[in-house]
């Protein structure tokens, strides 16, 4: 782990010990845009742009899948890095499960930040768009990334899906902004803590989120209510990787997800998705984890299990589902 400064990379984990035992997350920093609503936007073409992702990480998760439900797999195309992120930060190791990166050649994610900026400065990080025209980085925020994927590519692929509908958009905000805070990032600031009370504290509030996701789950089909959004998107990267490796790697254990009766139901349901189930490597997602954190693992040891079997019977179809809305 690492990051740059001035275009120079330096070997540095977080510095939690600056925030009182906190791990607080940086920012994505590089922020252009594709897609027509922008008036200094990229223009969408096939083609012409690449993702970045570890199929290990939950942010780039997302963008992954949200590049196959929109029919995006033809016109950008993915490189993934090895699961094993060494001092030096993620890197196309082929030898370690990399796919390698066909487009630009590196070993090390970070050289693409510095191929874009000789001199950045700043964590390096997937999931990240690359313009292979420019030879420069679009966005490294994954959160971006799946708004541009909802609509950005719509004219060229006929794709009229809508993960972020116009008339569910406050509710999706609202539970986008409660899921982010406890349950995506509290995993990390629980699993990144040093300090016991800081432990104690987000462990608290991330098992108070998911009561209360599993409450909303018992009553509706899907976060936003009857059409599945970015808000189960977004959710669905932190349960699938719950019980495998923020369960025991970052000690979120007052329960796992399959005791959740709806969540674990809804987990299934998302992960049976058609095109979902292809974007879940266990074996990097466990490699990764349990690999890389030597301050929480020091003998790297990947646990066996839980067998999870996500292909098992779900429920929810009791609830009314009407599947993704579909603009005019
Ligand atoms: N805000 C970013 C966060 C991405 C992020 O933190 N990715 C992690 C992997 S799960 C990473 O690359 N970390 C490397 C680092 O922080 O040095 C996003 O959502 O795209």
């Amino acid at each position: 782990m690492g990051l740059l400064i001035n275009g120079e990379w330096h070997e540095q984990g977080y510095d939690t010990a600056r925030h009182g035992g906190e791990f607080v997350r940086e920012s994505a920093k590089l922020r252009d845009w594709i897609g027509s609503e922008a008036p200094d936007a990229l223009p969408p073409e096939a083609g012409r742009y690449h993702l970045y992702v570890s199929l290990a990480c939950p942010w780039a998760h997302r963008a992954l899948i949200m590049r196959r439900l929109k029919g995006l797999a033809p016109l950008i195309d993915v490189s993934y890095t090895s699961p094993l992120m060494g001092s030096k930060g993620w890197n196309y190791h082929e030898d370690e499960g990399s796919s390698g990166d066909a487009v630009n050649g590196v070993t090390y994610h970070h050289e693409l930040y510095t191929r874009h900026d000789p001199g950045y400065t700043g964590r390096v990080t997937v999931p990240m768009l690359w313009d292979k025209k420019r030879g420069a980085i679009v966005n490294n925020e994954s959160a971006e990334l799946v708004r541009m994927f909802n609509t950005a590519f719509d004219d060229i692929t006929g794709d009229t899906r809508d993960f972020y509908p116009p008339a569910l958009r406050d509710t999706v905000e609202a539970v986008n902004e409660d899921v982010y805070e406890h349950i995506n990032n509290g995993v990390y600031k629980a699993g990144f803590a040093t300090e016991q009370a800081v432990y104690d504290k987000h462990v608290a509030a991330l098992f108070e989120a998911l009561e209360r996701m599993e409450a909303r789950l018992g009553e509706q089909r899907y976060l936003a209510g009857e059409y599945l959004t970015e808000a189960d998107i977004r959710l669905f990267t932190t349960l699938v990787r719950f019980d495998a490796v923020y369960h025991g790697h970052f000690k979120c254990n007052l329960r796992r997800i399959e005791d959740y009766p709806h969540l674990s139901n809804y987990l299934r349901e998302l992960y049976q998705w058609p095109g979902v189930a292809e974007t879940v490597s266990m074996t990097h997602i466990q490699r990764h984890y349990y690999l890389s954190h030597p301050s929480i693992n020091p003998n790297g040891i990947v646990p066996a299990g839980p067998l999870l079997a996500l292909d098992r019977p779900h429920d929810r179809d009791r609830l009314t589902g009407r599947g993704i809305y579909r603009r005019e």
